[in-house]
């Protein structure tokens, strides 16, 4: 049952607070197949708690544990996109035969380029549904026929890293080449840098990434807690009048590109300083920001920024944005949609969006929507620092990235309650 939550913040709005955020949920999803490549002698610690990795670690506990491989083992990533492009190419390499699902929304994700590079590379995938969508078939035979295939970079670097992690499994190797423009980049970064931590070597010349058959190393991997999750306590400490918040454990260097927060919430007015044992935001005063910011390689950062920026009256441009169309929900419609209830518009013209914060408002009272989309839920929260009654719709579906995000609100003073 979907129930919405009332989320307000009484008296000045100051905040002093240490919050521990779960581990990355995208490198957890690495770390998890990783060590499912492996076969043991890769061990991760710091799983994350996000629903995605808890979905992920099951079914590959369930893949395992299966020994009928005749049998079509049905398996339901639910929403969680790693998961569904990460398994798609894992299972085509593993014994056994899988009926590959989702949410409705992930039957509208595309996963055409991702499946028909794998058919060229001889795995058996057929569409359960409609062509390019998931559900997917995928049968037991992977005879490799090549070791080069090529994929469009643009659409979602998942459907890279999905293929470089299986590419040291593979008889022959793989040499991936990159068509076009990359998007997302840090997180193809992140898939190498984890390989190598595993022992998997890998070069890259020009447009193409080669990485040959090669054993895993006897390691452990440790997840870093979640930067994405870090960006929602930027937007607090950017819209409260004071805030002191302590983030323990996060490393200013990171895999995680949405790292990137520390640079991107200076002119917003929040300082970012390293602690002994992690780092500490601060708030002070934002300055004008006259360029356009590119959010092409940390796009699950564009709702934060752009709900914070809104809120604070700032007519900030983006480029970067076009993936943002096929994530959870359509983040862009879901985005205007939802800024006109505070009188603020998002407006297209070729590919750069601007706001335009003219009308600004905060009425006494609204109800945000979250459109099955964790991070509309917790992008928009920040906002009951101004609004007097903020409702969020469906609230529980932080549960993807970030279970204790209401939690963690309610420690650093906020009220949260469910209606
Ligand atoms: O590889 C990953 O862990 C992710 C890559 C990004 O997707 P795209 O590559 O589709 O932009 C990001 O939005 C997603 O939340 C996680
Ligand atoms: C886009 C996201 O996740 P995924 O693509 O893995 O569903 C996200 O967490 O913002």
């Amino acid at each position: 049952m979907k129930k919405n939550a009332v989320v307000s913040f009484k008296g000045i709005k100051a905040i002093d607070a240490e919050i521990t955020l779960t581990g990355s949920k995208s490198e957890s999803n690495r770390a998890l197949i990783i060590a499912a490549l492996s076969n043991g002698l890769v061990q991760v610690d710091n799983l994350s708690d996000a629903a995605d990795t808890v979905i992920l670690n099951g079914i590959l506990k369930q893949v395992s544990e299966n020994t009928d491989a005749d049998t079509a083992l049905v398996v339901n990533v639910g929403h969680a996109g790693t998961a569904m492009r990460f398994l798609t190419a894992y299972l085509s390499t593993v014994r056994g035969t899988f009926h590959l699902t989702g949410s409705g929304r992930m039957k509208e994700r595309p996963i055409r380029l991702l499946a028909e590079a794998l058919q060229k590379l001889g795995a058996g995938i057929q569409y359960a549904g409609e062509e390019g969508y998931p559900p997917l078939d995928i049968s037991r035979d992977f005879n490799q026929l090549t070791r080069t295939v090529n994929i469009q970079g643009d659409v979602s670097s998942q459907y890279l890293s999905a293929l470089l992690m299986i590419a040291t499994t593979l008889p022959q190797g793989l040499s991936l080449k990159i068509d076009g423009e990359l998007t997302s980049k840090p997180y193809l970064d992140m898939t190498l840098s984890m390989l190598e931590e595993a022992g998997i070597a890998h070069q890259w010349e020009s447009n193409t990434i080669h990485i040959e058959k090669q054993a895993f190393k006897d390691v452990r991997l440790t997840v870093e807690p979640d930067w994405s999750a870090s960006s929602y306590w930027y937007s607090i400490a950017a819209l409260a009048d004071q805030a002191v918040i302590a983030l323990p454990n996060l490393k200013e260097q990171s895999l995680q590109g949405d790292s990137k927060i520390q640079g991107i919430m200076v002119p917003l007015g929040v300082r970012t300083s390293r602690t002994p044992n992690g780092i500490q935001l601060k708030s002070g005063t934002s300055t004008d920001i006259k360029e356009v910011l590119n959010l092409k390689d940390c796009p699950d950062l564009a709702q934060t920024i752009i709900v914070c920026a809104a809120a604070k009256g700032l007519n900030l441009s983006f480029t970067g944005l076009e993936t943002l169309k096929i994530k959870e929900t359509n983040r862009i419609l879901a985005l205007q949609q939802e800024l006109a209830k505070i009188g603020v518009q998002l407006l297209e013209d070729n590919e750069v969006y601007t706001l335009n914060c003219k009308q600004l408002s905060f009425p006494e009272k609204v109800t945000f929507e979250t459109y099955d989309d964790h991070r509309m839920a917790m992008a928009f929260a920040p906002l009951s620092m101004l609004i007097k009654e903020v409702q969020i719709a469906d609230y529980q579906v932080v549960e993807k990235s970030y279970p204790d995000f209401w939690k963690d609100l309610e420690k650093a003073g906020f009220t949260v309650e469910e209606i």
